[in-house]
């Protein structure tokens, strides 16, 4: 089955034309690398893809389900989940918190409960206190739990953001550089916790990466996007010897 289909999408900003005629194919339970130069227009479509932007055209099917043009809440909800670029986690809020505000839209209490502290909210929130906990010893931060979010280091805030992602039950999971400013041993032992999260989470990974020992250790296959448009696609080990994906890379 198809996890995520996406047939001729295209959007404009005025004159630029930052993502033309992209198809995307990734099979259920794959872990999928969208790569390209800067400014190849990976970030325009995981927009496109979770409803920040609406397409000018074309088709995103989920699981076979049409989500094209929903609201960002809604795409959420029909399960795609993202982390972003520069990291946007609530600096001020302690670990645990950062991971219980992704529940809150599956664990509910009524506002009557929460100011009248009504058995239902004393239930709701130990519910998403063992939910919020479960995930963070996936990712082996439940004993930072009660420190600040902003007081983690960088690798660690990074693991949060999939962390608090993953607290919102995605089928796909997208994930933009998330090895961005990483120290080596930050990037192997992300690249652990990604298979790890595929594997045990039963969803699809599309990641957007510019390290290639990340892309190369652990995507099975990828999309090349060049000027806004597919370069080329397939198994990753083809791909990356590919003389035009070189050539892009190096700018000649
Ligand atoms: N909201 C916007 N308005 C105008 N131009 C935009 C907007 N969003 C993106 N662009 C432009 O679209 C093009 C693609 O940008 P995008 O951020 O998607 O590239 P990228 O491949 O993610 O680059 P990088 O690897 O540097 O993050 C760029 O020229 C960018 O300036």
């Amino acid at each position: 089955m198809k996890a995520l289909e996406v047939k001729n999408l295209c959007i404009s900003f005025g004159g630029l034309r930052a993502v033309q005629g992209f198809d995307l194919s990734i099979e259920k339970g794959a872990l999928y690398g969208l790569i390209g130069p800067n400014g190849a227009g990976k970030t325009t479509v995981f927009n496109l893809l979770t409803g920040v932007y609406k397409p000018d055209e074309g088709i995103v099917k989920l699981e076979g389900k049409d989500i094209t043009g929903l609201k960002t809440t809604a795409i959420n909800r029909a399960g795609v989940a993202r982390t972003f670029q520069n990291i946007r986690l609530f600096k001020d809020m302690s670990v645990l918190d950062n991971v219980k505000a992704a529940l809150t839209d599956i664990y509910k209490y009524s506002t009557f409960a929460g100011i009248f502290r009504l058995p239902s909210y004393f239930k709701t929130e130990k519910l998403m206190n063992e939910k919020a906990t479960e995930i963070l010893e996936v990712f082996d931060l439940d004993k930072e739990k009660n420190i600040l979010a902003s007081n983690l280091p960088y690798g660690k805030q990074r693991k949060l953001e999939i962390a608090r992602a993953l607290a919102t039950n995605p089928k796909l999971l997208l994930l933009d550089e998330p090895a961005a400013g990483m120290n080596p041993n930050e990037t192997i032992e992300l690249m652990n916790t990604i298979r790890f999260v595929r594997d045990h989470f039963d969803i699809t990974v599309l990641l957007i990466e510019h390290d290639m020992k990340l892309v190369s250790g652990i995507c099975e296959e990828l999309t090349v996007l060049n000027f806004g448009e597919v370069l080329t696609k397939g198994k990753t080990s083809k791909v990356l010897n590919e003389p035009a994906v070189i050539t892009a890379y190096l700018g000649e």
